[in-house]
């Protein structure tokens, strides 16, 4: 069974080609005006003028802050960093609050290096594992060296290769017709999909076609690899670590959080703008998005400020669902959705609105949709008013129940009878705190 996450429906921002945004497109409903600014964000991200800025996405709770950014990160693809944090992880008893804020930064922050590389390219036409007698006697055989042709538009070339590189071959599972690489220093074989001529007609598939590659078999080829600067510190904080960034880029690791030292991303910092200033690497600043950012402290908030005036910061977004409050880590300075005002002041704010009730409609019928339950008019009507009047969040949580309830029930349509019924057995927040209230009135009398 495939797991839905709350955010599983949103696609994209769901704007047209001048980022006008539609009423729902893309999974995304309504809140037309922070979708239209997120979208003049994604381009300015493309084109490089964002880093080292930060963006405060401020509104009530449940009107898809954190459902924008994720839909920011789609737009961005994967070529583009994206990282995700929530304010509170910072509070570890192992780690550092600014560790975690630093490698989250540093997670934001990608690297494209590009090496140029001599290869055998081409489509496999011929794939032949020679055999001779095994040299050190018994029955079995063993391969001596593999035959391969690779065929470009331009001709072919037969090649014949060492048995190590015959179990690279057999690893990444290449047969005739798939178009692969064969580099020459490393002896590394890599496919690069199935050739374009042996394309079917079905309409989904997971097979990649690439076309027949252009010029020589043997050529000098661009080798584009993105990665971050988290994953090159944990691939170097590894006893064995190289001393070259692209050969520490195979050997990317778990993470090791506690072996990151400050003096080590340094290091990788020195190597990195050395590969910049020559041109081999190039910088990409992604994004770092912090949740519930009212939850961090004046300890974060200073090391955040001094971290986004670094020459290497990626864009921060931040989200908050609170209006005036304390910010943690003062005695009582009141601020603004709880940043310190200097902080705040670097910001540029994009407001989130309350729903209408047709939005909220909507937005519970995309998620029915998406999760597969089959709900009737009167339902859906239902659910909608439960939305407005309590919390969307609320209203999208009683769908799984419900559908669970209509499974019992051996029926596929969950109707208002069996609304009503998962709303008696689940409170949402707001009655909870009404009931509560009445409680200790009755209490104080
Ligand atoms: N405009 C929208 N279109 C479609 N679905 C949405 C939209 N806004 C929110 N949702 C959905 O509503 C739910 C709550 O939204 P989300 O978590 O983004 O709210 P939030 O503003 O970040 O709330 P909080 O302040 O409590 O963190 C999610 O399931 C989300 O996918």
């Amino acid at each position: 069974m495939a797991r839905i996450s709350c955010h599983s429906h949103i696609k994209g921002l769901g704007l047209d080609e001048e980022g006008n945004a539609s009423d729902t497109s893309s999974g995304l409903v309504g809140q037309k005006p922070a979708r239209e600014s997120m979208g003049i964000i994604v381009d300015m991200i493309r084109s490089k003028k964002m880093a080292g800025r930060a963006v405060l996405m401020a509104g009530p709770p449940a009107t898809g802050k954190t459902a924008i950014a994720l839909a920011l990160a789609q737009e961005l693809g994967n070529k583009i960093p994206f990282s995700l944090m929530v304010a509170s992880e910072v509070y570890s008893s192992e780690v550092k609050k600014t560790e975690v804020l630093m490698e989250n930064f540093r997670k934001a922050i990608g690297l494209r290096l590009k090496e140029i590389k001599e290869v055998y390219e081409g489509e496999v036409t011929e794939l032949v594992p020679c055999e001779t007698e095994n040299p050190l006697g018994g029955y079995g055989k063993t391969i001596s060296n593999v035959i391969v042709t690779l065929k470009t538009v331009k001709g072919s070339k037969q090649l014949k290769l060492d048995p190590t590189v015959y179990e690279l071959i057999q690893r990444e599972k290449i047969e005739v017709g798939d178009v692969i690489y064969i580099e020459v220093n490393t002896g590394s074989v890599k496919r690069q999909g199935r050739s374009d001529a042996f394309a079917t007609e079905y309409d989904l598939e997971a097979e990649e076609y690439v076309p027949l590659p252009k010029g020589d078999v043997h050529k000098k080829k661009e080798v584009v690899q993105d990665v971050t600067l988290h994953d090159i510190d944990t691939a170097n904080s590894r006893s064995d670590g190289g001393q070259d960034v692209l050969s520490m880029v195979g050997q990317l690791i778990k993470n090791k959080k506690t072996e990151i030292t400050d003096r080590l991303r340094s290091e990788v910092n020195v190597i990195v703008n050395r590969y910049i200033e020559r041109g081999v690497a190039e910088l990409v600043p992604g994004v770092l998005f912090i949740d519930e950012v009212h939850m961090l402290d004046l300890e974060c908030f200073t090391y955040l400020h001094r971290a986004l005036e670094s020459s290497i910061s990626p864009i921060v977004i931040f989200a908050t669902n609170r209006g005036r409050t304390v910010v943690r880590g003062t005695e009582d300075i009141k601020s603004p959705h709880g940043l310190p005002a200097d902080l705040l002041d670097r910001t540029m704010v994009i407001k989130t609105m309350p729903f209408t009730k047709e939005e909220i409609l909507q937005i519970i019928k995309i998620r029915s949709q998406f999760e597969n339950v089959e709900l009737d008019d009167e339902a859906l009507v239902h659910l909608g008013e439960i939305g407005f009047n309590s919390t969307l969040r609320y209203a999208l949580q009683l769908l799984s129940p419900a559908n669970y309830l209509a499974k019992i029930y051996k029926t596929n349509i969950v109707d208002l009878k069996l609304i009503k019924e998962v709303a008696d057995c689940f409170m949402d927040a707001k009655t909870s705190a009404k009931t509560l209230i009445k409680e200790d009135e009755k209490f104080m009398k």
